[in-house]
């Protein structure tokens, strides 16, 4: 058997994104339903919460929020209030707007008690994986139901950026990672394993700013630019068809990669 390629959307505007991107996460929280009782999902920072957080999302009866277990795709080693968090970001964009009446997502942050030390950070982040999970030990990697990522201009998702070591880790769920390139330089990420393990994995990915790294992704050789590893051209690589991307006209602009209009 064969893996299938990521699909390419692109799309005119920002409420047409947000709309099929509304479609096709409520239809993994169904397939979430299908197999358990809560739906998993990881998020990113950056551009990724203020697309996800349509008017259409946040409102929805169909979005069952108390059965969301949210967890963070990448985070920065910071306090939960800072400007830079991930958290921050999301509670601001997302979290802050669900009407009570709908019911709360479970969210589950990073545990600022470890800050000064970004290998107790991701331990203790594991740690919170593996209570939801089940023991490391009998499940080799989590599977997200989703995980929601954005690509950085460099080809980078979650904290994982191109050429760092950190892409050959295949133990640790969650790693630190000490010399970003991108500041804040202390952060934690899952690792691309368990990203590529997800049921579905999906980029939101907008502006003429990403169209260089979008071609070198799709067109060019799948996983090297100059001596670099592109993550995500790795994700693309390892999971195949259950990727899928959210893009607008200006990012794919000059991307050959076929893209469809519409889910
Ligand atoms: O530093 C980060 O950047 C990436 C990409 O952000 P974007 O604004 O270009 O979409 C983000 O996905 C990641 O969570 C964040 O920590």
């Amino acid at each position: 058997m064969t893996l299938g390629h990521p699909k390419l959307y692109a799309y005119p505007s920002k409420e047409s994104l947000q709309s099929d991107l509304y479609t096709y996460v409520l239809q993994a929280q169904t397939d979430a339903f299908a197999r358990h009782s809560k739906f998993k999902v990881a998020v990113s920072g950056g551009s990724l919460p203020a697309y996800l957080a349509s008017p259409q999302l946040i409102s929805s009866s169909e979005i069952q929020w108390s059965k969301w277990e949210i967890f963070f795709a990448d985070e920065r080693a910071v306090p939960l209030d800072h400007p830079d968090s991930n958290y921050g970001l999301f509670k601001k964009e997302l979290l802050d707007k669900i009407p009570s009446e709908n019911g709360q997502p479970t969210v589950v942050p990073i545990d600022v008690q470890y800050l000064n030390d970004t290998q107790e950070l991701a331990d203790a982040y594991e740690q919170a994986l593996v209570r939801s999970f089940a023991a490391k030990d009998s499940v080799k990697l989590p599977i997200f139901d989703l995980i929601l990522l954005g690509c950085g201009p460099d080809g980078h998702c979650c904290s994982l950026f191109p050429g760092h070591p950190l892409l050959r880790e295949d133990v640790a769920w969650v790693a630190p990672i000490e010399d970003s390139p991108k500041p804040p330089a202390k952060r934690v990420t899952l690792s691309l394993s368990v990203v590529t393990h997800a049921v579905k994995i999906a980029f939101v990915t907008t502006g003429e700013g990403k169209q260089e790294v979008l071609k070198k992704i799709f067109d060019e050789h799948p996983d090297v630019q100059g001596g670099q590893v592109l993550p995500c051209a790795l994700v693309n690589r390892a999971a195949g068809e259950k990727v899928s991307w959210f893009c607008d006209e200006a990012a794919v602009k000059g991307v050959a990669f076929p893209k469809k209009s519409s889910l």
